[in-house]
This record gives structure tokens, C-alpha cells and sequence, in this order.
């Protein structure tokens, strides 16, 4: 059986809105993600992030957690309004100061601390001055990295500019259930372009600043296949790979947009106008993180067949694409289980740049977990998910694709943005009464197997 490189990187991932709550403590400003919590029916339950894991008080009980489960790395994010609070401007000391509190206890540990510059919470001002749909947003994302990168690139090993730009694109102002809310159809690409520009000018502002740590992006990538191989389902699948998939990863490795989709919205011109952007978007980059969790059987609508739920309409080109249930395992999220997809994504993007270093950035699943009479969680189902994408990782490996680590998403319950604490993804629960943490059957096996592999 294919081993994993000795170097191989095991770890654990969670963002800063989902756990640390304190939403307004020691200069923290308002998030888009605080606003949007706050819309009613925005989030189940009105559930929001002003507590979540109380992480920002209890970072160094959850860094003790992931020693103990003998991880090398923790994939956290920083959250932009702690440390330039209002978006632009004045910089946060305290914010600063925090980050290099939770990396330096990480290193203590042995923990190599890897940070998401941004997963979701925009500074609101920044929204309300156009949010990712305006260009001032890019540039004031790349101050704010570079601030950040000075900041703290002494203690952080890795950079993840963007955690997913098609779901803060697509999801935030397209489908409009995630902050900021909106339903902008086709519009929603050029948020797209504003947070690829962001990326690129922000890996440019932390290269001229000096510093050894890789840097990357992070992308949720859709494995998609054909429901057959009909002109009309490979029509369906092209789209939805297009979408979900090119829309991203051909500026970003190719330096080019890919025209069918933009012919598919209507969105050429607007894109010709900036393909000056393309060169900055494109800068050269040290890995690509892939967030993987399931794949897409796609298909044509037929009569009496719905736009894709899992492109949320009005998401451009839903309308021409159904996602059919092969039937397969799902977990509480509704997401097929298809551990081969993962390896099909690591090839598509190995296909696009070879050599590229990839991580799994996250992978995981939600359950409704039973705390048994001991206290225990049995979570069996989460544990085979887990030990199913693994192996998984073992064969993309035995492939010889360049995968160089695997991040658990995600180490903590948390708050799941519009399912709020109704969906548990954690290998480690959080009691929200309490804030005890109890590690899970699913956490003790990711630790066996971290161990058993690292021999
Ligand atoms: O939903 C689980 C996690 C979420 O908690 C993370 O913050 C986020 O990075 C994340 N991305 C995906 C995959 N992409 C996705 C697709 C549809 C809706 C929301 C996210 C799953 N997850």
C-alpha cells in the first residue's frame, strides 16, 4: 500500500467567523457576516457568530486539542476587521496582536500556523462601497494583506490569500444566501474578477515585502460529471464545470478567462475591458489549496426536472443545469459522498499546472451527532468519511499527483454560516452551553491514522 511522503503535511482547518466570536472585543469591527446573521431568516435558528467557540478566549485549550491529536498544521483565518477594522485605514494592534498569540502557541506545540487572509467576513464599509462588486475592494484587500503579511510573517508558515471566491462570489451575490446577500445574476462574475484582482495584487504586496512562507489561494473545487453522454448533459456538465471550476482556475493558472463561459453570461465585454487585470491575476503562485466534498452529477432539465439546488438560482446558467441523485451515500448537508471525485479534482488542476504543489484544504462532513450517556460521540459516519477521502488522498498520491497536505475541516463545531450551529462538522464537539470540548470518534481516528501513517 502507497505511503505518504515523510513530509506530508496532517492538519486541521476552521475560520475566524465560525469560531471566535468576541465579535466586538479589543476593536473589532462590524463583518458583513455580523450584518447578515443579523437579517432576519438570513440564518437558521438567527443563530450568529457573537459567541460561536469562544475561540478568541479559548485558542490555546483548542491549539492543546490538535497537539494532542498530533497534527503539523492548523489552517485558521484572520479576520480583516480586527486588524484594519474599518476596511481601510486605521490599523488594529490588538487584532495583530491576538494572531500572534494563537501562531506563536502553535509553534510551541509544533503546530506550523497556516492563515486564510480572508474566509468571508468583509469589513462592512467595505460593502457598503460596493463590496467585492467594486475595485476599491481589491486594492484595499491587498493593503490589508500587506499590513498583515509585516506584520506577521515571522511566525506564519503558509498564505492562503482567498478561502473560495466562487462562493463568496456566487453564493454572496448571486444566490444571495451568504453575506452580503444579494441577487445580482450574471453581476456576481465580476465580484468574481474584483476578489481574483484582490488575490493577485495581494500576492504581489506580500512578495515585495520579503519572506520565504509560500504563498496560494484556496478553491472549492466541483468534481463534475455527465449524467450521460448526451449532447445536452455534457452541454450541462461543460456549463457547471465552467462555473464552478474555469471561472477561477484558468485566469489563475492560464492568465486567461474562459470565453464560454463568459459568452454563457453575456459577460465578454465587460471582461475585455479589464483583461489588462489578467497579468496581475495570474501571478505566479507557490500551491494551489483545494476544498473537496463531494461531486455533481449533472444533467439538461427536462420537463419537470428543477434548476440545480446546489447552484442556487438565479446563479448564472443554473437555470440550464439539473443536478440528478445517483442515489449515492449523502451526508446531513445533502452532498453526495464520492471520495473518488476528490482525486479527480487534484488531476484537473495537476492537468492545468503541473507540479503545482496541492493541498487539501478542506474536506470533511456534517452529521447529527449523539453524545452518548458517557459523554462519548460515536460518530461512525463521520470517522468512514474521513477514512474514505484519505485513502482517497493515498491514491491520488500512489498517482504521483503533487498533493503536499490534508486539512480536516474542520477541527471544531462551529457556526455553519446560514445552517448556523445546526450542521456539526467538527472532529472535536463543542458543547454551546458549556464551551467543553470533547474529541470525537472521528478526531481519535484521524489521530490513529495520522500517527500510523507517519510511522
Ligand atoms: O460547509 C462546510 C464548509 C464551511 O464551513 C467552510 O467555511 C467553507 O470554506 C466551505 N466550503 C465548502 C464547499 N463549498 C460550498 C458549497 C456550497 C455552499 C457552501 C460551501 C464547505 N465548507
Amino acid at each position: 500500500m502507497t505511503t505518504f511522503p515523510a513530509d506530508f503535511v496532517w492538519g486541521t482547518a476552521t475560520a475566524s467567523y465560525q469560531i471566535e466570536g468576541a465579535v466586538a472585543e479589543d476593536g473589532r469591527r462590524p463583518s458583513t457576516w455580523d450584518t447578515f446573521a443579523r437579517t432576519p431568516g438570513k440564518v437558521w435558528n438567527g443563530d450568529t457568530g457573537d459567541v460561536a467557540c469562544d475561540h478568541y478566549h479559548r485558542f490555546a485549550e483548542d491549539v492543546a486539542i490538535m497537539a494532542d491529536l498530533g497534527v503539523d498544521a492548523y489552517r485558521f483565518s484572520v479576520a480583516w476587521p480586527r486588524v484594519v477594522p474599518e476596511g481601510t485605514g486605521a490599523v488594529n494592534q490588538a487584532g495583530l496582536d491576538f494572531y500572534r498569540r494563537v501562531a506563536e502557541t502553535c509553534l510551541e506545540h509544533g503546530v506550523q500556523p497556516y492563515v486564510t487572509l480572508y474566509h468571508w467576513d468583509l469589513p462592512q464599509p467595505l460593502e457598503d462601497a460596493g463590496g467585492w462588486l467594486s475595485r476599491s475592494t481589491a486594492e484595499a484587500f491587498a493593503e490589508y494583506a500587506r499590513i498583515t503579511h509585516e506584520a506577521l510573517g515571522d511566525v506564519i508558515g503558509s498564505w492562503i490569500t482567498l478561502n473560495e471566491p466562487w462562493c463568496s462570489a456566487l453564493l454572496g451575490y448571486a444566490a444571495g444566501v451568504h453575506a452580503p446577500g444579494q441577487q445580482l445574476g450574471t453581476r456576481s462574475l465580476e465580484a468574481a474578477h474584483h476578489l481574483l484582482l484582490g488575490h493577485g495584487l495581494a500576492v504581489q504586496a506580500m512578495r515585495a515585502d520579503g519572506g520565504e512562507a509560500p504563498l496560494g489561494i484556496t478553491l472549492n473545487l466541483h468534481a463534475v460529471r455527465a449524467a450521460s453522454d448526451s449532447e445536452a448533459d455534457l452541454e450541462a456538465a461543460r456549463r457547471y464545470d465552467g462555473l464552478g471550476n474555469r471561472l477561477f482556475l484558468d485566469p489563475l493558472l492560464r492568465g486567461a478567462y474562459p470565453e464560454d463561459v463568459l459568452a454563457d453570461t453575456g459577460t465578454t465585454e465587460w471582461f475585455a475591458e479589464r483583461s489588462d487585470d489578467l497579468a496581475t491575476i495570474a501571478e505566479p503562485i507557490d500551491f494551489i489549496g483545494i476544498n473537496y466534498y463531494s461531486a455533481h452529477t449533472v444533467a439538461a432539465p427536462e420537463d419537470g426536472r428543477f434548476s440545480d439546488p446546489s447552484l442556487p438560482t438565479p446563479t448564472p446558467g443554473s437555470e440550464r443545469v439539473v443536478t440528478v441523485d445517483t442515489g449515492a451515500e449523502k451526508t446531513q448537508m445533502g452532498w453526495e459522498i464520492h471520495p473518488d471525485g476528490l482525486v479527480d479534482v487534484l488531476a484537473q488542476v495537476h492537468a492545468l499546472a503541473p507540479g503545482l504543489p496541492l493541498y487539501v484544504t478542506e474536506n470533511g462532513s456534517a452529521w447529527p451527532d449523539e453524545v452518548g450517556p458517557d459523554g462519548r460521540v460515536e460518530d461512525e459516519d463521520r470517522r468512514r468519511y474521513l477514512e474514505a477521502h484519505l485513502e482517497a488522498c493515498r491514491e491520488a498520491v500512489a498517482r504521483g499527483l503533487p498533493l503536499k497536505g490534508y486539512f480536516c475541516w474542520s477541527l471544531l463545531d462551529n457556526f455553519e454560516w446560514a445552517f448556523g450551529y445546526d450542521r456539526r462538522f467538527g472532529i472535536v464537539r463543542v458543547d454551546y452551553e458549556t464551551q467543553q470540548r470533547t474529541v470525537k470518534r472521528s478526531g481519535e481516528f484521524y489521530r490513529d491514522f495520522v500517527a500510523r501513517e507517519r510511522g
